[in-house]
């Protein structure tokens, strides 16, 4: 039985005009090694091209052209002539809010062949999952701007919790960490300083820990999370934390593991009411897009999180190995790694290692 999944491709803007395509070049060599396994990309120009064009980052209806595909590949909102506010609420956040992908999971590991910057981290010591709250708090758009330009202008941006938001994130990854070999969550809070959502944040986290007995859990807040990243790494394994901290932590995990340009992430529906979306957790790198110097190892892992959300477990594998293999050598690293190879390089090595890997044969 031949299944052909339809991928939705949104580059956006910057280096997401590099790497999404060669994400798709990446899934086109796997489905062409591996029978039974296909893809139907549709691609939408979405972003500031099409603000320019239209005055909007997408189509107001835009959400019903992606309802019924099977997942989306995702490269970066932000264009350096337009408010970065309009291009990521325009079009990031309008799909992750729209689709209640409320789930941001961003794993970290040291692949083979990279020279991460702690000295006394090995990769065995490095080998955490980030979930992010992915649908309120800081990010949940309660605000409002008055008297602007007079001396009296105020402005607020407020962070909004919900039980059942807090409720639903703990319980994702109190599971997730349940799955992984350690069994441990930490929880990351502000509950010092902010004294009302956080303080809740916390007690759902120990309501919720209730239901996993099996899990080892601990509380941290965030500013000596920061510290213990960085000197004790191998303390952690599996961590949660609103909208805001993950997203500041998780660039401070990947620069950790070697670089912005390999870390990815699935902004997931776990209910799966809606299509997923997957994407590097960088931006769109203004300072080197349109020069075919940007990594895309972190596209292609995300889509190695793609098929695993897709359940095509054996072709994930066999992506995220012909990842490894190309990473393992530093003739094929991009300049954020101290390597001179390009993205098009990276692209044809990995798609070749996906040919070799297709022509072993298979052990009995
Ligand atoms: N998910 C998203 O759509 C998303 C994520 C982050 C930032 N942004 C937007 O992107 C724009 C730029 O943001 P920024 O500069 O803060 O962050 P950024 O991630 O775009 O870049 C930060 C630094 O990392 C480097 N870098 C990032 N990805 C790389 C890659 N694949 N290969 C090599 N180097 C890479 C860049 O060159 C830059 O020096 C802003 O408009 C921001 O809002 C969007
Ligand atoms: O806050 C943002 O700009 C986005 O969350 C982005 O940084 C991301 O990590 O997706
Ligand atoms: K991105
Ligand atoms: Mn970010």
């Amino acid at each position: 039985m031949s299944k052909i999944y339809r991928i939705a491709c949104i580059p956006g803007d910057g280096i997401g005009k590099e790497v999404v395509p060669a994400g798709q070049a990446v899934l086109q060599a796997l489905a062409a090694t591996q029978p039974g396994l296909g893809f139907k990309f549709t691609s939408y120009g979405w972003g500031g091209d099409w603000y320019r064009a239209h005055g909007e980052m997408m189509p107001a209806d835009g959400l019903d052209a992606l309802r019924g595909q099977d997942a989306i590949l995702f490269g970066s909102a932000g264009d350096p002539h337009i408010p970065d506010h309009v291009t990521l609420w325009g079009l990031r956040l309008k799909i992750c809010q729209g689709f209640d992908q409320y789930a941001n999971v961003r794993p970290t590991r040291i692949l083979p062949g990279i020279d991460a910057p702690l000295k006394r981290c090995g990769p065995q010591d490095l080998d955490w999952v980030i979930v992010r709250e992915n649908s309120e708090g800081e990010y949940a758009g309660v605000g409002g701007r008055v008297h602007q330009g007079h001396p009296l202008e105020a402005a607020t941006d407020v962070s909004m919790m919900t039980r059942a938001g807090v409720e639903r994130i703990m319980r994702f990854a109190f599971k997730l960490a349940q799955a992984r070999p350690r069994k441990q969550l930490t929880v990351i809070t502000k509950s010092n300083a902010q004294r009302h959502a956080m303080v809740m944040w916390d007690e759902i986290a120990l309501q919720v820990s209730r239901e996993f007995p099996d899990v080892k859990w601990d509380k941290e807040l965030v500013d000596a999370a920061t510290a213990r990243m960085v000197n004790r790494p191998a303390t952690l394994d599996t961590i949660v934390a609103t909208n805001l901290h993950a997203d500041i932590l998780s660039d401070l995990a990947a620069a950790l593991a070697g670089s912005l340009g390999i870390a990815p992430t699935g902004n997931i529906d776990p209910e799966r009411r809606y299509p997923s979306m997957f994407e590097p957790i960088h931006g769109s790198a203004f300072d080197i897009m349109g020069q075919g110097l940007a990594n895309p190892v972190g596209t292609f892992w995300s889509c190695v999180m793609l098929l695993e959300h897709l359940g095509e477990l054996g072709a994930a594998e066999r992506l995220m190995h012909a990842i490894e293999q190309v990473t393992a050598d530093p003739a094929l690293h991009t300049r954020d790694l101290g390597g001179r190879a390009t993205t098009a390089q990276v692209t044809q090595a990995v798609c070749e290692r996906l040919g070799a890997a297709a022509r072993q044969p298979v052990a009995a």
